[in-house]
């Protein structure tokens, strides 16, 4: 993989002894780690500042609120330093250009985070899409959230790695596409629909693949972060 691209461990757990040992994989195979809303609304910022000691942090919490209370969301972040920040594309571009503005004047040159839009969550079917009016097939739908959120100010996207080709003929190879929706060939799917290996994921051009369960939950998390990782060089 090119700079600035590899494996994001998610750390989904509310126990934050157990965020430090899984921190400690990442540590030990060059990982960066992720904090979701559940380590976040257990554990609190005190814990997430312990982690962030020594670490890039990918603050995963999808802000998704009218653009005044997103933009002083981002502000009350930035004690955190994260180096990567998602909010929800379907808030809409005036809340994504708030976003932007928010990262701009709150965070100096060398701590502003990456500003990923998450497009169509990793879990949603055709189906899914379908139940809440909207009849795009994912790939139509991911585009068009994608483009909306780039020409607003996003910096990438979170996208499904089915979805990655389609994004990089589209938009490019420098858009920066992160991408959850990962499993080992044959693994249970778990609530992910649109789902590929971790090399398939490579090949398709993903940036960064983020991975939590099937390495958290593993036998030997550690065995299978390194074989990931073999995955994406080999
Ligand atoms: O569309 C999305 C956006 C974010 N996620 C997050 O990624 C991880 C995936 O965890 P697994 O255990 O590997 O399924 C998780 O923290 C999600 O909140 C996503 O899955 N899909």
């Amino acid at each position: 993989m090119a700079k600035d691209t590899g494996l994001i461990l998610a750390l989904d757990t509310k126990d934050l002894t157990q965020a430090k040992k899984w921190a400690a994989i990442a540590d030990a195979t060059g990982q960066m780690i992720k904090i979701g809303m559940e380590f976040t609304y257990a554990c609190g910022f005190d814990a997430i500042m312990q982690l962030a000691k020594g670490r890039k942090i990918f603050l995963d919490l999808k802000l998704h609120d009218i653009p005044n209370t997103v933009a002083s969301a981002i502000a009350s972040l930035a004690l955190v330093k994260p180096a990567m920040l998602t909010i929800h594309a379907s808030g809409g571009k005036d809340m994504i250009a708030a976003a932007r503005k928010a990262v701009n004047e709150h965070f100096s040159s060398e701590n502003k985070p990456i500003l990923l839009a998450v497009t169509v969550l990793t879990s949603m079917t055709q189906e899914n899409l379908n139940s809440i009016g909207i009849e795009s097939s994912p790939l139509e739908q991911v585009l068009l959230l994608g483009k909306m959120a780039l020409a607003a100010g996003a910096d990438g996207l979170v996208c499904s790695p089915q979805e990655v080709s389609y994004l990089r003929q589209h938009l490019g190879e420098e858009v920066i596409l992160v991408v959850p929706g990962i499993r080992m060939q044959d693994a249970v799917a778990d609530d992910q629909q649109r789902i590929m290996t971790p090399s398939q994921a490579h090949q398709a051009g993903a940036s960064w693949i983020v991975v939590g369960r099937p390495i958290t939950r593993a036998d030997n998390p550690m065995a299978m972060a390194k074989r990931i990782m073999q995955e994406l060089q080999g």
